[in-house]
């Protein structure tokens, strides 16, 4: 896992790596310049093309005061450094480099005000104002600008992050800062590059490794981790020689009602492939038939107005609420399951029910897993303003109600009943389609059944889930949830 750190702590991970490896912190920024002209170098090519790169006065200036040194060096030659003279600070680092740069060719215009920037006529732009160092928002003469370099609808690369952007905490409802096409960040994604809101301040992000001491970010107490494909390598296990159908647990999925069958049967389809020894469907009569047809390997538990499950301690996993329905009969067999005391996977349907009865969501079995969406989310636990306030009440409920969240997204975030939280990287918008919620129930259900601990069966389902559909989605415009579900065994073939 990567521990994904604040600015206030990347800023003591800056300190600390010049203290101890040593260096010094000019040689720092400039190792971080160099690691952002290589990765500019891999999407840009065409050195005839000019650049306007935009220095603040603080460090991200300094980079970006290195950085256009180095764009000369590597055979750009139309360079105009903008000097953003809209304070009388200026870093030491800031200012070494802008000495540096006094000799060099490229053509320096300072601005005292917006007002003397005039047109751009630049091919690309690099944003070099503000970087992890914003502490309000942007106003003034800063915003100004910044609207200016928008407005000029330029390809900008922003040097860590936007300017504007702030790198962790709820971020303003109207967003003014820079409208990158990308972000090349030093060392770890900004926390906020994961929230929704992000896609204003930038369509892409990069993390490139500036030399900073790994031992010692690993080590920092944080509340956000990255998922790695590594972390999923080592919680996996093989299938064990002499192993049969009983080793790898029996998963009950409570789906599926007369119009949204499909739900029940993508889930349980799911399911299988992800390797539960036995799976059963409790579903309405009425799809009896298409389960059969469908997937044969899958047994059947009628559901009608008086099922109650038998024996649930006998399924290692249950999972209800894939197009289970709203109705009375559900939520009374919601209601008896959360009594049995073992614990649940709820999705969908489920989670509208709990969000109409409040007061079970204090009785949920320890252990329990919900996977709301957005909309599931905040019918459950209000209306949230931002994607970071929405986290925070995630971790608070996770660890009040002793439970795992799997609050889907773009990168879906898994809270764990120990207040962390952990950054789902896999999956990709060809995946946005119903059924796909589905699919990942199912997945889920299966490493319960194959007795993996509750966090271990929701990062695992998060990351084969969309692994899956990002390899489908490589000659794909879209990927659907019938296809992802067979698709899942592959994936974690390919993974042990
Ligand atoms: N050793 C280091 O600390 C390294 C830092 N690096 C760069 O340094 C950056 C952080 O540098 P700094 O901490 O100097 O901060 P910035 O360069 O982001 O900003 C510095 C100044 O902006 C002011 N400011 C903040 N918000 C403002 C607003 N809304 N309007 C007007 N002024 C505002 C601050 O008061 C401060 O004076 C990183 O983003 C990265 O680009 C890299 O060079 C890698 C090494």
């Amino acid at each position: 896992m990567q521990t994904l750190l604040t600015s206030a702590q990347m800023r003591k991970a800056d300190e600390f790596t010049i203290e101890h490896l040593p260096i010094a912190s000019i040689d720092l920024m400039e190792k971080a310049a160099r690691a952002f002209v290589h990765c500019f170098l891999r999407n840009e090519f065409d050195t005839n093309k000019s650049i306007a790169i935009f220095c603040g006065k603080g460090n991200n200036g300094g980079d970006g005061l290195a950085i256009a040194h180095l764009l000369l060096h590597n055979g750009y030659s139309n360079i105009k450094v903008y000097l953003v003279n809209f304070s009388d600070k200026q870093s030491l680092d800031y200012a070494i480099n802008l000495q540096r740069l006094e000799e060099s060719r490229c053509k320096k215009i300072v601005l005292n005000t917006a007002a003397d920037l005039k047109s751009i006529k630049s091919d690309i732009i690099i944003d070099a104002i503000l970087g992890s160092g914003l502490n309000k928002p942007l106003e003034g003469e800063y915003a100004v600008l910044v609207d200016h370099i928008n407005q000029s609808k330029k390809r900008v690369y922003a040097v860590d992050v936007p300017t504007g952007f702030f790198a962790e905490g709820k971020l303003p409802k109207e967003y003014n800062g820079i409208k990158a096409l990308k972000t090349i960040c030093f060392q770890r994604p900004k926390i906020n590059f994961f929230m929704p809101e992000s896609a204003l301040a930038t369509a892409q992000f990069e993390v490139v490794a500036i030399g900073l001491d790994e031992a010692f970010i690993q080590k920092q107490t944080a509340d956000f981790y990255l998922i790695e494909e590594d972390d999923i390598k080592q919680i996996l296990q093989p299938r064990k020689l002499f192993s049969h159908k009983g080793t790898y647990g029996h998963a009950l999925i409570i789906a599926g009602n007369t119009d949204t069958m499909g739900a029940a049967l993508l889930s349980a389809m799911a399911c299988l492939h992800t390797g539960a020894g036995l799976t059963t469907a409790c579903i309405p009569p009425s799809g009896l038939v298409a389960l059969n047809t469908r997937l044969p390997e899958v047994m059947s538990l009628p559901r009608d107005e008086y099922t109650k499950i038998e024996n649930p301690e006998k399924y290692q996993a249950i999972a209800i609420g894939p197009g289970l329905g709203v109705s009375n009969e559900n939520e009374r067999l919601l209601e008896h399951l959360i009594t049995t005391n073992q614990p649940l996977i709820i999705d969908a349907d489920g989670l509208n029910i709990l969000a109409e009865r409040q007061d079970l969501l204090s009785k949920l079995p320890a252990h329990s897993l919900l996977t709301p969406h957005m909309k599931e989310f905040d019918r459950l636990f209000g209306a949230h303003e931002s994607w970071w306030e929405r986290l925070q009440t995630a971790k608070e409920q996770a660890v009040k109600l002793k439970i795992v969240i799997v609050l889907k997204n773009q990168y879906t975030f898994v809270c764990s009943s120990e207040g962390k939280v952990y950054i789902n990287p896999t999956g990709n918008p060809a995946m946005a389609q119903g059924g796909m919620g589905d699919v990942l129930t199912g997945v889920i259900a299966a490493f319960l059944a194959q007795k993996y601990a509750t966090i271990d069966a929701a990062i695992l389902g998060c990351y084969v889930h969309g692994k899956t559909g990002d390899q489908l989605a490589k000659d794909k415009y879209v990927v659907t949830a019938s296809e992802v579900a067979p698709g899942i065994a592959s994936t974690i073939h390919e993974l042990m």
